[in-house]
């Protein structure tokens, strides 16, 4: 008999199957502290939550028979991932049951701060009959820009059309072919803070997607503009648009998420008249706790019962032979991907795998599924893992092509790694040397010897006599102090390449100061 615990409030009518199935007690016991739950865990095989219970490595580890954690919902943000990983629980989330509640929402968010509508209902119960202060704008003939084109900004789009509203959207997976098909303009984070009247965001909240909306960009927008945030706190920099408001350049935003949820009560977005909130009420709705509820069980049920499972955020199943031969190139494989996909500012179109040498008689798909996390894993952060990045990769309509050859270019072995864009295409190789580890050598055309850790600064620039004392001097004087450096170049006084290992990270004035220096032509801080 499988026990499973339900620890936030979950639909009972969602997790019907669970309460049918002869095989499985259920208990539900919300509110339960951090102590709580360590001291009850030990008696259960699965554990349910949303997004209120902090599934914590110390509930995990007293979680003796825990096989898997179910989230009723998107973000995994409260589940200790690494920990549940290290642990070999299972933790799975319901991806897609609450899309349209929460593109829902967003409508409903921007409507009223677009006609000022919780203002104007707080004045009239207070007995006011004020109808000058609350004029507010149409979204007819608007330009609504839409930051992160995945379920729930692709649904707000197709919404947006039936408002008459001209669409621009990012998305670093956002192909030219599906913009068009979906009517919408594909354009940056820049083109969208310049052109839009209003501006929303649809992105996990990441280390590329924090204040990925800051003061920077607000300087750039329209006079009037309004934000909306129905996606995690802190993608909008809280601070930057209180004075964005102040300066008079955000006419209004509306917001059902907080960088600290609850908001303290002192938090500049309360009771200021020009912002409106909710208290994460994305998926609120009857239907989408219905959804996510039998999502979460059913899977739940199949990893209780040994059957096939979709949705894990984690854990890697291979077998312990391959598992063996393999284990020492996944750290190798998600670097080069990451290094990759770091320094490919295009849209991914396709991901191409070359194994060779010892590699080439392995059952490499559990490498090539780490090789795509590195690849994918700016982009998604918690979301992405070995389990379902070739899923991923897949649903965004990014082609994988493996291959397996006899040409290892003198290496034992090597891994190369192709990303094409609409624009052309990267490349990059890595060994495991015998003895000395990993090793990067190659990235596009120059060969290269590189330890794949580290910050790295990737220059591309102009082969000409001093470019590199300039750099050299100009990181120097800005106390960035060079560990390693590479060069190459294809011609003499033609493109050239520099690759530098920095002890620190160089700040956004250094990296302005190295683009504005003469013949470079661009600069990729990567982090590994
Ligand atoms: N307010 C609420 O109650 C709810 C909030 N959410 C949040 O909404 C967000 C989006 O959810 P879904 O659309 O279901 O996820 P999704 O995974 O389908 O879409 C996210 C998209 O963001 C894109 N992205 C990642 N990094 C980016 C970057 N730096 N710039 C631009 N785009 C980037 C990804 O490529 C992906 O297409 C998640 O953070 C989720 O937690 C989801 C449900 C309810
Ligand atoms: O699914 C998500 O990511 C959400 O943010 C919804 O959270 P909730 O289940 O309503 O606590």
């Amino acid at each position: 008999m499988f026990k499973v615990l339900i620890s936030d409030p979950i639909s009972d009518l969602g997790i019907q199957k669970l309460f049918d199935a002869s095989d499985v007690t259920v208990v539900k016991e919300t509110g339960l502290s951090e102590d709580e739950l360590v001291k009850i865990i030990s008696d259960f095989d699965a554990l349910l939550v949303r997004s209120q219970t902090k599934v914590t490595k110390r509930i995990m580890e007293a979680g003796s028979k825990l096989k898997v954690i179910g989230r009723a919902g998107v973000g995994v943000d409260n589940i200790d991932l690494e920990a549940a990983t290290q642990r070999g629980i299972i933790v799975i989330n319901a991806p897609d049951g609450n899309t349209i509640s929460t593109c829902e929402h967003t409508f409903a968010m921007m409507m009223a701060v677009s006609r000022n509508i919780p203002q104007g209902y707080k004045k009239t119960i207070s007995g006011e009959w004020d109808r000058k202060s609350f004029v507010g704008v149409e979204l007819n003939n608007k330009v609504l820009g839409i930051i992160g084109m995945g379920r729930i900004g692709t649904e707000v789009a197709e919404r947006a059309k039936a408002f008459n509203m001209s669409i621009i959207g990012y998305d670093p997976f956002l192909t030219e072919d599906r913009a068009e098909k979906l009517g919408i303009e594909k354009g940056s984070v820049d083109d969208i803070a310049k052109k839009a009247d209003f501006i929303t965001v649809h992105t996990p909240l990441t280390k590329e997607t924090r204040h990925m909306i800051s003061t920077e960009q607000f300087e750039l927008m329209k006079k009037g503009v309004r934000i909306v945030n129905c996606a995690r706190g802190g993608i909008i920099d809280e601070h930057a648009l209180i004075h964005a408001i102040d300066q008079e350049i955000v006419a209004g935003a509306a917001f059902d998420v907080f960088e600290t949820e609850p908001p303290q009560k002192d938090h500049p977005f309360l009771n200021h008249d020009k912002i409106i909130v909710t208290p994460h009420l994305g998926a609120s709705t009857r239907e989408a706790q219905e959804n996510v509820a039998i999502d979460v069980s059913e899977e739940v049920l199949n990893i209780l019962r040994d059957k096939p499972f979709k949705n894990a955020v984690n854990m890697p199943h291979v077998p312990s032979n391959v598992l063996r031969k393999l284990q020492p190139y996944f750290s190798l494989g998600e670097r080069l991907g990451s290094f990759l996909s770091q320094i490919t500012k295009d849209s991914i179109e396709e991901i191409h795998i070359n194994f060779s040498g010892e590699l080439a008689d392995v059952d490499t798909a559990p490498l090539s599924r780490s090789i795509i996390k590195g690849v994918l894993a700016q982009y998604l952060d918690s979301e992405v893992n070995v389990v379902n990045s070739m899923h991923l990769a897949e649903a965004k309509g990014v082609k994988i092509i493996r291959q397996r050859s006899s040409s290892t270019k003198g290496f034992t072995n090597l891994i190369t790694l192709t990303l094409k864009t609409n624009s052309g295409e990267r490349t990059i190789a890595g060994t495991l040397l015998n003895g000395y580890g990993a090793r990067i050598v190659q990235i596009d055309q120059y060969p290269v010897d590189i330890s794949p850790e580290g910050i790295f600064i990737y220059i591309s620039h102009q082969d000409k006599p001093g470019a590199i004392g300039k750099i050299g001097t100009l990181l120097g004087e800005n106390e960035v102090n060079i560990a390693t450096m590479q060069v190459g170049r294809k011609v003499v006084g033609g493109d050239a390449v520099m690759i530098l290992t920095v002890d620190k990270q160089p700040s956004n004035t250094v990296k302005k100061l190295l683009i504005d220096t003469d013949g470079i032509v661009s600069v990729n801080e990567i982090i590994l």
